[in-house]
């Protein structure tokens, strides 16, 4: 795509729209304590215009963690200072419909060269909590199912829909005027996963060359290896990319992973264009920065990713303490704080109560959250869970995905009426009352990049057992009760991931939970007074923003 137009510079790094306007007088003259919040609200040193590019975000459209961190992170950075805008899919499936309503056609269409034609795209707009919400509508994201597949697995032309929203999410600061302004070439694109890792390659290939995006920086946001937007190299020209540009995607899969004699394993891989066009590389812990450097952990990617070393990156995610605070928390039917935990034995009998188990205040409760995925170690509870279940404990778990794992625990909650309970499904109301009303929450990721529901459990006076590894590793402190000062540390991390070992450490919180009741108390108590708020993280990957400014582009 080739740009003819004079170039558009300008940008307004703070905007003053009639909103933030009449914000500001409000505040002063009606809300004293907002404006104790406001003046309180540390600032960054350097503002900029920061554009998120994303698969899904929080409350708009969520399948897991990612939609947490990019529903919350922009809102931190604006908070701070910075023009922010995020640019997602407009998915349109019935259930999500509702939480667009808010977002209004903003009149803007382009043309996307690819995929043999030009695919229109138009863009809606809201403006909330001080971001702009930037959603890119095509048919395409009209779709019965979840954001990325159905019953019948992934949707076969993903590939297709996250290169429009990456053209689009590439014209979007050009051409928008949000708030009077447009956010103009002077960006800082924020690409998460695989689905907005065109977004550099596109910079470098498309835009730079002609002279436009030459002061834009690209930073990457590794979420998760495991998905990397991978797909056959004869789709290569289908992208719209020019040709020599292939070695950008080039992707070989080694001898063992290709399906018969003839083939040659040759693919395009999303994720690594970006590996090897963004400026910096952030991973969502230290733990997981090294580990993607590794033959166990890098996926494939761990060459690549350890040749950028210099530019890698781990920062912690945050939670938003607006939606996961135990004093205020919406979903639950009692409310408690580290002050005052007896909220949280009444929220514990309630959940009893709402899964049909027997109410019993002295019996551990253990939850377990998450996608059902190979990644979250799930066939290791299934293997651990007739032991367990000999045990004086309750259990219950809400997840969906694996259609086997999901068919184990409606059986498995057949077998042990009294004891365990399988929720399948996807409901963010019965995961805040999992997180609250249970005593442990058991995480045994086989890899975790950082991990979102230990930081709720810890938020909750829920104590996590997670095995130790990436962000886990990083974010929960194995309890030390014999320690120089006094008793320390928030939960037990595991290490290696063995059926054994997890149970060792599962029955250690147990014995503690009844036999220690004051040293269980200080693990709530120490979890619950953890810092992991988002201005922290926020201004970390401001830093991430000043050093990729230092530089050149890494791709010229
Ligand atoms: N059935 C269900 N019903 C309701 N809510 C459900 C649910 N299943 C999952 N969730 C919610 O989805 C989120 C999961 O977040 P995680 O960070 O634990 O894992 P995920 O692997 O999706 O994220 C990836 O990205 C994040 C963000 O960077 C990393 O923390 C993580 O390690 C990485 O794997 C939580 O908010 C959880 O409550
Ligand atoms: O927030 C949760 C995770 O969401 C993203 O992962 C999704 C991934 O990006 C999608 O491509 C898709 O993955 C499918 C995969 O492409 C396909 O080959 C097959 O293995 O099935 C997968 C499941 O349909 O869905 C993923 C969510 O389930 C994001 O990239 C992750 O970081 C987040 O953890």
């Amino acid at each position: 795509m080739s740009r003819a137009d004079p170039l558009l510079t300008f940008q307004c790094p703070i905007r003053l729209t009639e909103d933030s306007i009449d914000k500001t007088i409000f505040v002063a003259s009606e809300q004293e304590s907002e404006i104790m919040d406001v003046k309180e609200q540390a600032q960054a040193k350097v503002t900029r215009s920061v554009v998120f590019v994303t698969g899904e975000a929080s409350p708009y459209a969520k399948s897991g963690g990612l939609g947490d961190v990019c529903g919350s992170l922009p809102i931190a950075l604006a908070l701070r200072g910075h023009r922010v805008m995020v640019v997602m899919p407009r998915y349109m499936n019935g259930a999500l419909n509702k939480n667009f309503a808010n977002a209004f056609y903003t009149e803007k269409h382009i043309k996307i060269p690819c995929f043999g034609g030009e695919h229109e795209v138009t863009f809606f707009h809201e403006y909330r909590d001080s971001v702009d919400w930037v959603f890119v509508d095509h048919p395409s994201y009209h779709r019965p199912g979840n954001l990325y597949g159905d019953n019948f697995g992934a949707f076969g032309d993903n590939q297709f829909r996250y290169t429009l929203l990456c053209y689009a999410a590439c014209e979007a600061p050009l051409i928008l005027e949000l708030g009077g302004y447009i956010y103009g070439q002077k960006c800082m694109f924020v690409v998460n996963d695989w689905h907005a890792s065109l977004v550099p390659v596109l910079l470098a290939a498309k835009y730079r060359p002609y002279g436009v995006y030459r002061d834009a920086r690209s930073v990457l946001v590794i979420h998760n290896l495991a998905h990397q937007g991978v797909e056959p190299a004869s789709t290569y020209p289908d992208l719209g990319l020019p040709p020599e540009w292939y070695g950008a995607l080039e992707w070989v899969f080694p001898e063992w992973a290709r399906r018969h004699a003839l083939d040659k394993g040759e693919a395009v891989n999303f994720l690594k264009g970006a590996v090897v066009t963004a400026d910096r590389i952030v991973t969502v812990s230290q733990g997981y920065s090294w580990e993607v450097t590794t033959a166990e952990g890098g996926q494939g990617l761990n060459e690549l990713l350890s040749s950028r070393k210099s530019v890698l990156n781990g920062i912690v995610n945050g939670i938003d303490i607006n939606d996961w605070n135990p004093s205020t928390d919406k979903f639950l039917p009692y409310h408690y704080s580290v002050d005052d935990l007896s909220g949280k034995a009444k929220c514990k009998a309630e959940l009893q109560k709402e899964l049909g188990l027997p109410i019993r205040p002295d019996v551990p409760l253990i939850g377990f959250i998450g996608r059902l995925d190979y990644q979250k170690g799930i066939d290791l509870i299934k293997l651990a869970i007739p032991d367990l279940m000999r045990d004086n404990i309750q259990f219950v778990m809400l997840g969906s995905g694996d259609p086997g794992f999901e068919g184990w625990m409606r059986s498995t909650e057949s077998e042990y009426r009294d004891k365990f309970r399988g929720w399948v499904g996807f409901s963010v109301p019965v995961s805040h009352r999992i997180t609250a009303g249970c005593d442990i929450l058991l995480m045994p990721s086989r890899f975790e990049p950082c991990g979102l529901n230990q930081l709720y459990a810890m938020q909750y006076g829920t104590v996590p057992v997670v095995h130790g590894t990436g962000g886990l590793r990083d974010t929960v402190e194995n309890f030390n009760p014999f320690a120089e000062k006094g008793e320390q540390g928030t939960g037990w991390a595991f290490s290696p991931l063995t059926i054994e070992k997890m149970l060792w450490a599962l029955r250690m919180a147990i014995s503690t939970y009844r036999e220690h009741k004051s040293s269980w108390e200080g693990l709530m108590k120490r979890g619950m007074s953890s810092d992991f708020t988002w201005d922290h993280a926020a201004s970390q990957y401001e830093q991430i923003f000043e050093w990729a400014f230092m530089d050149q582009p890494y791709v010229v």
